[in-house]
């Protein structure tokens, strides 16, 4: 890769400063925040006017449901699930999880996210998405533990992490992928135990998403889904949870001594009124919480700038307290905790030694004025579409809009015709 240097930007700092440096980049690393060197050989970015971020992290979707975005809208997430998702997923093949998860990686490039969990079907389809465009992926084979597609998918997960962990140059890494408690009983979640353990693979699992979850596991196992987890031996292999929106002050307890990593999703939990996760006390309980947008036909879009939005003013409504989830807050969810949820080290941050994964906005529109605090006005005023250049690794995957990596004329066409095909009765 190439020698980078962005030269007159306002680089957004670890501390939640912004001071005006030239960032450069060789070997697809931060080397060096400062003046650039006068005898620079290589390609140069003037980012003036341009805010320079960490990449976002968005640390939980399923990238191909972009296939199914504007389908089922205004459902609980049981009867979403069960009437109208489940049945159409049924029909999916390889290559429309392609198509659907390049969709999915052009919107959120679009948007400044650079890194991004996902739990799916038809991984190798997803990998070869993430491995053509250049972005960087947790990837985790959905399972659910139902005979005798339940078996299938342990099998199949062994052989995708054997196979894909570290691939891509290393943009890639594997979890393994149990759906939820209410999909996959005990028996099977002991066998997912029993498979981390093996590979040395850490889990990414829906928890505690709404109340009737809880209620029924209450019934049948006589415990919270956070406890039920810990009785298998789960939360010992390095959890990532999805929304934990229903956790009780015990099951927060517990999360903290396994330190389960949590992906909030506040988009898709307001949509599917599925309720408000108590994040300031994840917070204060020392958990790491990241943020996510979970899939596209929950949100409905993939925007990390919109979730930071939706984070930080939730949480203060519901408290009735403007000062819970601050700016600086909200951010270091959608970047540093995110790179910490999703395991990948040196990422999340702008800073000397880290991976060169940098999104830089455009400031000059009129919602960029005055500029009294930067921080503030990324959470509470900029737009998915001030995404003026993102790079991952270093490598320019959009320069002034375009995306270097994908065709997005005959993307539209792909994804348009295969979506018809699924949704017809
Ligand atoms: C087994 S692959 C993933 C599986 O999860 C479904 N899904 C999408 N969003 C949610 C959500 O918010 N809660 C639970 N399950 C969800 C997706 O449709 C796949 O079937
Ligand atoms: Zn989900």
């Amino acid at each position: 890769m190439g020698n980078l240097l962005l030269k007159n930007g306002e680089v957004l700092l670890p501390n939640g400063s912004v001071q005006q440096l030239d960032i450069v980049i060789e070997n697809n690393v931060i080397m060096a925040l400062g003046h650039a060197p006068l005898n620079w050989q290589g390609e140069v970015i003037d980012c003036t006017g341009k805010l320079a971020i960490p990449g976002f992290i968005n640390t939980h979707t399923h990238a191909a449901m972009t296939l199914f975005r504007s389908y089922a809208d205004d459902m609980l997430l049981m009867d979403w699930l069960k009437k109208k998702i489940w049945p159409a997923e049924a029909k999916l093949t390889g290559e429309d999880v392609y198509w659907g998860s390049l969709l999915a990686i052009a919107e959120m490039l679009k948007s400044g996210t650079t890194a991004f969990a996902d739990m799916y079907f038809f991984m190798d389809d997803v990998a070869r998405a993430v491995a053509e465009t250049g972005i960087r992926a947790s990837l985790a084979r959905g399972m659910a533990g139902v005979a005798p597609t339940g078996e299938q998918a342990l099998l199949e997960s062994e052989s995708f992490y054997t196979q894909f962990n570290g691939a891509a140059d290393g943009r890639i890494s594997v979890m393994l992928g149990p759906h939820a408690p209410y999909t996959c009983p005990p028996a099977y979640l002991r066998k997912v135990v029993a498979m981390s353990e093996k590979l040395g693979a850490e889990v990414h699992i829906h928890l505690s998403e709404t109340a009737g979850e809880v209620e029924d596991c209450l019934k049948e196992h006589g415990k919270t889904p956070i406890a039920l987890m810990e009785e298998v031996g789960l939360l010992q292999r390095g959890v990532l949870a999805a929304h934990c929106v229903h956790v009780t002050p015990d099951d927060i307890q517990l999360m903290a001594a396994r330190k389960v990593r949590v992906a909030h999703n506040p988009g898709s939990n307001m949509k599917l009124a599925s309720g408000i996760a108590p994040v300031e006390d994840m917070l204060k309980a020392g958990l790491c919480v990241g943020l996510g947008t979970d899939g596209a036909s929950s949100n409905n879009n993939l925007d990390m700038m919109e979730e930071l939005r939706l984070a930080a003013l939730l949480q203060k409504v519901n408290r009735y307290d403007p000062l819970v989830i601050p700016a600086g807050t909200a951010i270091a969810m959608a970047t540093e905790n995110g790179a910490r949820c999703l395991g990948f080290e040196k990422t999340g941050k702008i800073e000397a030694g880290y991976r060169a994964d940098i999104t830089l906005i455009n400031m000059n529109e009129p919602h960029w004025y005055p500029r009294h605090d930067c921080s503030s006005l990324l959470v509470y005023a900029a737009q998915g579409r001030d995404v003026d250049t993102v790079l991952v690794d270093g490598r320019i995957l959009m320069k002034n809009r375009q995306l270097t990596t994908i065709d997005e004329e005959r993307l539209a066409h792909e994804v348009q015709k295969r979506a018809m095909r699924l949704v017809k009765q």
